[in-house]
């Protein structure tokens, strides 16, 4: 618990500090030293100062990049704890090569980013940012029919990848009256049986011409990778809506504007593109059928905590030689 509220005060304190005026931040008592280091940049010069004690990193966000030359320079490394959910930005056959152990935060984001998904959703189907800008231009006359929505009640959503966060999605679709599918490699009944109503959808092409929003929830790997292509967008209604929250990489975007620009589907809600964050002049920030967040995903403050709190339980299972709760395995 005290290691959980001293790394917590550590990403805070170098949150309030900011990036710039003092990215570091150091403990260093009788049993541990931590150093917290915010750039990539500054990563990589630490470590050359730490290498031979360092046992554990802690990857708060997605940044540092662990490659061989990292993992050869580290003999002391036993595990790699994860603030999310995705690991994608880890070459895991890798890591694991060098005996190295990793694990992730499923536990402390599921909710945060589940809440994430739903925002999006509603805030696409009742036009919430655009009435936001009107409202907010002063002189704007008010036309009701410039905001006409889409009704989420009873409105039908396709939710692809039943992991927790999936789950997440579900429960709250469900308070709010909807019909819920969901495809998963593997069938979930356990989460059916507790989210009420789910119906697994063997083929996610089922999923796609039946639902009215579609809510992409899966890691990205190799398989997943462009898993939303022209052929899926062209199987949904076009009155549907694309909702993503997991890897910009896993919907052709490309495909996705064309999709946006000629009316195949209604529109998109992203918290995640490809790349993080956009090129200013990328069509998708032109659109106006576009909802883009900054990956918001699982920032908020009790998810903050919990995050910490999960991957110090994982490094101190790691570090004592005892299984470790979210360990993640190559696949
Ligand atoms: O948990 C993760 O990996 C996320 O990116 C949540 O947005």
């Amino acid at each position: 618990c005290n290691m959980v509220r001293l790394l917590e005060g550590m990403v805070k304190r170098s949150f309030s500090t900011g990036s710039v005026d003092r990215p570091r931040v150091r403990h260093s008592d009788a049993n541990s030293e931590i150093l917290l280091t915010r750039q990539h940049q500054e990563f990589l010069e630490d470590r050359k100062r730490m290498s031979k004690k360092v046992q554990a990193i802690y990857l708060w966000w997605h940044k540092p990049v662990i490659d061989q030359e990292l993992l050869q320079s580290l003999p002391n490394l036993k595990v790699i704890a994860n603030s999310g959910v995705g690991m994608d930005h880890l070459d895991l056959k890798l890591v694991a090569s060098f005996g190295v152990k990793m694990a992730n935060a499923p536990r402390a984001v599921s909710s945060s980013t589940a809440d994430t998904g739903m925002a999006l959703l509603l805030a696409s189907a009742r036009r919430l940012v655009e009435g936001y800008h009107i409202a907010m231009s002063s002189g704007m006359e008010y036309s009701e029919a410039d905001f006409l929505g889409v009704e989420v009640t009873g409105a039908t959503l396709g939710i692809i990848g039943m992991g927790s966060i999936g789950y997440k999605i579900a429960l709250r679709a469900k308070a709010f009256e909807m019909n819920i599918l969901y495809h998963n490699r593997t069938r979930r009944k356990e989460q059916e049986e507790q989210a009420v109503g789910t119906t697994y959808c063997e083929k996610i092409d089922g999923l796609l011409q039946r639902a009215d929003f579609v809510m992409v929830v899966v890691s990205l790997t190799p398989q997943t990778h462009k898993l939303i292509g022209k052929r899926e967008m062209e199987l949904m209604k076009p009155t549907a809506t694309l909702i993503n929250i997991s890897r910009g990489a896993v919907v052709d975007q490309e495909a996705l504007v064309t999709a946006l620009q000629t009316g195949v589907i209604r529109a998109a809600a992203l918290d995640v593109t490809h790349p993080e964050p956009l090129p200013r002049d990328h069509t998708l920030l032109k659109l106006k059928n576009v909802i883009i967040t900054p990956h918001l995903g699982i920032k908020t403050d009790k998810a903050t905590y919990m995050i910490t709190e999960e991957a110090v339980e994982n490094i101190l299972a790691a570090l004592n030689g005892l299984p470790i709760p979210s360990e993640v395995l190559p696949s």
